[in-house]
């Protein structure tokens, strides 16, 4: 990881990724862009303070506040930009502001960022790998040579010796273990060991012995890959997925010449359940729930009891394996109901507890095991930091940590983790705009040294199944890259060499903090994360300590401080000079030019101004999502909506947006009952809101209706609606 020196090379990048937009602005359209960019940066920043602050900090001595001040969206936020508003700027020396032009004021009227006094507390941490090898397991020579050429691994992971043995010996188990701990070798190995063996061969028409769910349609491809590759000696036996996305006639084809292991989703699979009729589970020997608190959180309840209703009726014996590394109490419910005798394995009993740990039982749900049960260990070559970011420098705060990884170190692989499909779709076109070299609405003068080593790709599940599965496959054999997405992709993807998480918007509880941060420093691996949040935010931080989580604080600062090294953003009146150190004012300026080519792009047409709007209103409802014992740290009115509205490139804050915020409010005064109800709505829409649909209430309804159009059971929307063609996953 280390950092080039100076600006790197320019290599040319390809246009595929490149959008084109109609609305594109025309060469002598980008000109008159370029200059009244200049034009308005002059008027805006160039000019110095009339009192010099201190060099040592970004932001301004002012009146402090904890947290941003929440204001009434009319009249008040739109002076924060309105042109009457900039003419106090000319109190910093901006005499030549024109009237009419709008600056941005980055770096005034904003809270102050608050000391972060995070308790360090003593994270929990798991061995990875143990000494022991795969010989030493009594499986098929087959397999353990499939084990060593095909995967080239020796020696096992803790949890998988943990796990293997007890699951050769037909028991029960519920696994807990780590992010990127091996935990899908740790029941493959076992199911494919123990159906290979079976006296009687198996044929591909009796249909399945093994049923895999998993939540997402990635994780499904991704189990599907792995089951193969262990199936290589094993011809006879047959793996298939079903996961939305693929026509269902084709699903249905496969199933009836027949799949043996059988990887699905659960919407899909109650959606077979219910219309295909040869589907059946007479064989079934094997059920396992991979990232079983998540297929909970889902919403998927339904789906789970009527998948189990489905099994039982046709089979009693059979193991049951329950997997995730965030095994909360929740699960003790499907334990409950689809465990028989189970054996818990927690690789962190190993190092607190070496005693026998087959014989541990279930954590009853006391106080105590609660607690236990909600401290995740977490990889101990992850470093985590979170930095503390007013809302208005969000973007360009955003912005200056991919040029720094992307344009000025080597080989960096980073996931960007938002709140909603909007969100990602509107930062991954205005990036792409943006920082890409000649490419798109702004002047090619306003970056002409725009990184041409920056690349972008989306993964949400809005998209259609054909885009997700190519942009999956490319962020997986790439080695450097941005990946903006959902938390689609925050359980179990298992992409290789990501350097960095970033969490742009905060998750909404500790485990889907865990699952994020644990696309890196996998297996063993080197990796950071970093939790981007706002002064009012901040006591997330506590959140995470109690959950024995520790970050360590990257100042705002330090993050800007890329831009002295970056001169696509120097102003004019820096423009001749040669090099030279780029004091703390001159960073500011340059974070304001930055921050202008932003806004320059979302305001280039009514369509990417509409865009904007649209995804500070997704930005809204979702933090309106926010479950209850997070709420007073994540409440819309301890926003500053205007500041937010900038850190969307917008000028002034839609009028409409403090109507979106208090609607709901009023409604619950007058309804109590109702609220309560609205509360468990909520909960759905959080649930639902990164994973398939934009977290928009909306979306939640729009899933409902068209579940309904679709028959009850089917997967969500994106799955219902993305009816592509076969993907070539199934063996057939
Ligand atoms: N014994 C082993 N030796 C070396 N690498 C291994 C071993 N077992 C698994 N791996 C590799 O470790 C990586 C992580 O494995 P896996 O995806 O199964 O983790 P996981 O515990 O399921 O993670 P998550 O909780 O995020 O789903 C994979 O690339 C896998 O190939």
């Amino acid at each position: 990881m280390a950092a080039a020196d100076g600006v790197l090379p320019h290599v040319p990048e390809s246009r595929a990724a490149v959008p084109t937009t109609s609305s594109r602005p025309r060469p002598a359209e980008s000109r008159r862009q370029a200059a009244a960019t200049r034009r308005k940066y002059q008027a805006s920043s160039e000019a110095p303070p009339a009192k010099r602050r201190s060099e040592t900090s970004f932001l301004p001595a002012k009146k402090s506040a904890a947290k941003e001040t929440p204001r009434t969206l009319k009249g008040k936020a739109q002076k924060t930009f309105s042109p009457k508003r900039s003419s106090a700027g000319a109190r910093d020396g901006n005499q030549e502001r024109k009237p009419g032009i709008k600056t941005s004021s980055l770096f005034k009227n904003n809270p102050e960022i608050p000391e972060l006094h995070r308790p360090v507390v003593k994270q929990v941490q798991e061995k990875v790998f143990t000494s022991d090898a795969f010989q030493a397991l009594d499986l098929h020579p087959h397999l353990i040579s499939t084990i060593n050429t095909v995967f080239k691994m020796s020696s096992m992971t803790s949890v998988q010796k943990q796990s293997i043995p007890v699951l050769l010996e037909g028991r029960d188990a519920l696994v807990r273990s780590q992010t990127g701990s091996g935990k899908t070798l740790a029941y493959c190995i076992p199911v494919v060991q123990s159906l290979q063996a079976m006296k009687s061969k198996i044929q591909r028409g009796d249909g399945p012995y093994a049923l895999i769910l998993v939540p997402t349609r990635e994780l499904a491809l991704q189990s599907f890959d792995t089951v193969q590759k262990l199936l290589k000696p094993f011809t006879w036996i047959v793996p298939g997925v079903l996961m939305g996305g693929e026509k269902r006639k084709s699903e249905k084809a496969r199933l009836r010449k027949g799949i043996n292991i059988l990887i699905a989703t659960p919407g899909r699979l109650v959606d077979h359940i219910k219309s295909t009729k040869n589907i059946h589970f007479r064989q079934i020997q094997w059920l396992i729930l991979d990232e079983a608190d998540r297929i909970l959180d889902l919403g998927f309840e339904k789906d789970i009891t009527v998948i189990l209703n489905a099994v039982n009726a046709e089979c009693r014996e059979r193991q049951n394996v329950l997997l995730s590394a965030t095994l909360t109490e929740g699960v003790t419910w499907l334990a409950d109901i689809s465990l028989h005798d189970p054996v818990s394995i927690s690789v962190l009993d190993e190092s607190h507890d070496q005693s026998n740990p087959k014989s541990k039982a279930i954590p009853e749900a006391s106080p105590q095991a609660g607690d236990e049960l909600d401290s995740f260990a977490i990889p101990a070559s992850l470093e985590q930091y979170v930095t503390v970011v007013p809302s208005k420098l969000r973007l360009v705060s955003l912005a200056g940590f991919i040029l720094q990884k992307c344009k000025f170190e080597r080989d960096q692989k980073l996931i960007i983790f938002f709140s909603s499909c909007e969100l990602v779709d509107f930062h991954y076109n205005l990036f792409l705009q943006t920082l890409l070299s000649g490419s798109g609405a702004l002047a090619p003068g306003a970056l002409p040294c725009a990184s041409t080593r920056l690349k972008f790709l989306r993964l949400h599940g809005d998209l259609e199944q054909e885009e997700r599965t190519a942009v999956f496959q490319e962020f997986s054999h790439s080695k450097t890259g941005v990946l903006l997405c959902t938390d689609v992709a925050a359980r179990g993807l298992d992409l290789p060499q990501v350097t960095w998480i970033v969490q742009y918007n905060a998750p909404s509880s500790p485990a889907e903090y865990i699952h994020r941060i644990g696309r890196t420093a996998r297996i063993g691996c080197h990796g950071s994360s970093l939790l981007i949040l706002a002064p009012s935010e901040a006591e997330y931080v506590n959140s995470l300590a109690s959950h024995k989580i520790n970050v360590s604080e990257i100042k705002m600062e330090d993050i800007l401080s890329v831009l002295a090294r970056d001169d696509c953003f120097k102003g004019r009146r820096w423009g001749s000079q040669k090099r030279r150190s780029v004091g703390p004012q001159e960073i500011r300026e340059r974070a304001t030019v930055l921050q202008t080519v932003f806004e320059d792009y979302v305001h280039s047409s009514e369509r990417t101004v509409s865009g904007a709007k649209k995804a500070l209103q997704s930005f809204i409802r979702a933090y309106a999502t926010y479950p209850r014992e997070l709420k007073h740290i994540f409440h819309i009115r301890s926003l500053h909506l205007g500041h937010v509205a900038k850190s969307f490139g917008l000028r002034d804050a839609p009028k409409n947006l403090s109507a979106l915020a208090t609607k709901k409010k009023k409604a619950n005064l007058k309804r109590p009952d109702l609220h309560r109800k609205t509360q468990s709505k909520q909960r759905l829409a959080e649930i639902l809101r990164s994973e398939y649909s934009s977290g928009m209430e909306t979306s939640v309804t729009k899933v409902r209706e068209q579940n309904k159009r679709a028959g009850p059971g089917s997967q969500p929307r994106s799955a219902v609606r993305n009816q592509r063609p076969a993907l070539a996953v199934g063996t057939n």
